[in-house]
């Protein structure tokens, strides 16, 4: 395995390696690696010759008073996951060299972004889309893999591809938890033990309203409303910042749930914000 640091370095590889002919799949990833990483390093194993890794905290996603400064890192640990599920590259660049002096260039991608976490991390992804269109042009994938995990992403992701004819399959891959259900997510790391239980209630809203989905309820405020109860019991709770059902390809609010729609929460445990989703 080997490490690359320098953007110009890492494009020329991946020409080179395509020119032989070589598929080449790419894990977008901000590092501190965890299970619901390596499922992703895992497919992408499956479908490709080669495997890039990029870890790279994106500064231009963060919000000013967000966790940029204090968001988990660890390299070194990082590094020996990825030896040992056999990843070929692991893209790691500077700040300096993804945004030098004078950049300026910005992606946006104007509705989907708009709502859920949208109306809450302004510009947020406009970064993500920035960055990751930065990162298929100098990675070149053939296939990119991202969790359904950041669901809102992945669809801003997916539009972004499409509207701007970037040669790359986006896939969604599986919401990987823990096994009493927590999302897994490189800020669970944040939570002190007594936070950890009350992050819990989450995934139990999320459970319970796939249940009363499945049993017949339709109406998405019956269904807000036992979630946003469920989670209310947390005892750690500080927010719940939105708790939406959603169509999945325009992520607009539902009137009447329907198979394959999409029930996204955010909510502060203490001073951590989590997200996660289920479909329906
Ligand atoms: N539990 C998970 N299951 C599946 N994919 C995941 C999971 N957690 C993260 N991913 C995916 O891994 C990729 C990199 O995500 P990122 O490095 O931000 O990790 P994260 O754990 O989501 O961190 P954060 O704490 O910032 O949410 C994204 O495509 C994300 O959706
Ligand atoms: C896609 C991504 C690597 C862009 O910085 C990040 O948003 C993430 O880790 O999900
Ligand atoms: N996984 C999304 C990265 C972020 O929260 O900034």
């Amino acid at each position: 395995m080997e490490v690359i640091i320098n953007p110009s370095q890492m494009q020329n590889l991946m020409l080179s390696l395509k020119k032989q002919g070589k598929k080449i799949g790419f894990v977008p990833t901000m590092g501190y690696l965890h299970e619901g990483h390596l499922s992703l390093i895992r497919c992408s194993k499956k479908e490709n010759d080669i495997t890039v890794v990029s870890i790279f905290v994106n500064p231009i996603q963060f919000g000013v008073n967000e966790d940029f400064g204090r968001y988990p890192r660890d390299f070194e640990r990082d590094k020996s996951l990825c030896e040992k599920e056999n990843v070929d590259y692991i893209f790691h660049p500077s700040y300096e060299e993804m945004y030098p002096d004078g950049f300026q260039t910005y992606v946006e991608v104007a509705e989907l972004s708009k709502g859920l976490c949208g109306d809450f991390r302004p510009g947020h992804f406009k970064g993500v889309s920035t960055v990751v269109a930065k990162l298929f042009n100098i990675v070149c994938p053939d296939n990119a893999y991202f969790g359904k995990k950041d669901f809102q992403q992945l669809k801003v992701i997916q539009r972004m591809v499409k509207d701007l004819n970037f040669p790359v399959n986006v896939v969604g891959c599986p919401v990987v938890r823990e096994q009493d259900g927590l999302a897994m997510s490189s800020r669970n790391k944040y939570l002190s033990d007594e936070e950890r239980k009350s992050a819990l209630y989450i995934s139990k809203a999320l459970f319970e309203a796939k249940r009363m989905f499945e049993d017949g309820i339709t109406d998405p405020n019956l269904i807000k409303e036992r979630v946003r109860q469920i989670i209310s019991q947390a005892k750690h709770l500080k927010e719940i910042q939105y708790a939406e059902i959603v169509d999945s390809n325009t992520l607009k609010p539902v009137d009447k749930v329907k198979k394959s729609d999409v029930l996204a929460v955010a909510v502060y445990i203490g001073n951590t914000r989590l997200i996660d989703n289920i479909e329906f």
